[in-house]
């Protein structure tokens, strides 16, 4: 969870401008010309405040998953590791199962706080003065409970195969390290 903190903080600004930059691309209206241009305008407007805006929501999201997400993957390599083996000796099926479950796991807590986080970095100014309260409150009202997993089918379609070969990458990097410096 603690890993959840640490990437907060470079996150929650690179959310911010993903988010609009987005809803910028399906408007069709053109007010930032690029990332650097949307800190920039950003910055401008309302300080550092409007470049961190949504810094609890990304908080809220990815501390739970990021436990969520860690503790699947060890979890999974636990189970599929036969008995008497070390988890090094995981075959690759296992660790791409394991890291995949571990995105599908991350997402299955992440989305509800994701969508949050996304209406309320991409609102016009002042829209919602108590924060998370009001965007909570506004979403349910006009679009249900169900619209907290809007998304989910395209977020679970890249979650499975994205974490998966990412903690492939990580094991295969372990490896080599270990290979490199065994007395490290
Ligand atoms: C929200 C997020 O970035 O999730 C990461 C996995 C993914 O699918 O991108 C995991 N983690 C939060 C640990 C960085």
């Amino acid at each position: 969870m603690l890993s959840g903190v640490f990437t907060t903080a470079i996150m929650a600004p690179g959310e911010r401008i993903k988010c609009l930059l987005q809803i910028q691309a399906a408007s069709g209206e053109v007010k930032y010309a690029g990332p650097m241009d949307c800190v920039k305008q950003l910055y401008k407007e309302n300080g550092i405040r409007g470049i961190y805006k949504g810094t609890a929501l990304t908080l809220m999201r990815d501390l739970p998953a990021s436990g969520m997400y860690f503790m699947t993957y060890e979890w999974l390599k636990n189970l599929l590791t036969p008995a008497g083996k070390s988890h090094n000796e995981l075959s690759i099926p296992s660790i791409l199962f394991a890291g995949g479950m571990a995105g599908v796991f991350n997402w299955a807590v992440a989305i509800p706080p994701d969508v949050l986080k996304s209406r309320f970095q991409t609102a016009a100014e002042g829209k919602y003065p108590n924060g998370v309260r009001d965007v909570l409150r506004e979403l349910i009202r006009e679009e249900g409970m169900a619209s907290l997993y809007k998304g989910f089918t395209a977020v679970m379609l890249r979650a499975f195969p994205a974490n998966a070969a990412c903690f492939l990458g990580f094991e295969c990097a372990m490896k080599f390290l270990n290979w490199l410096a065994p007395s490290l």
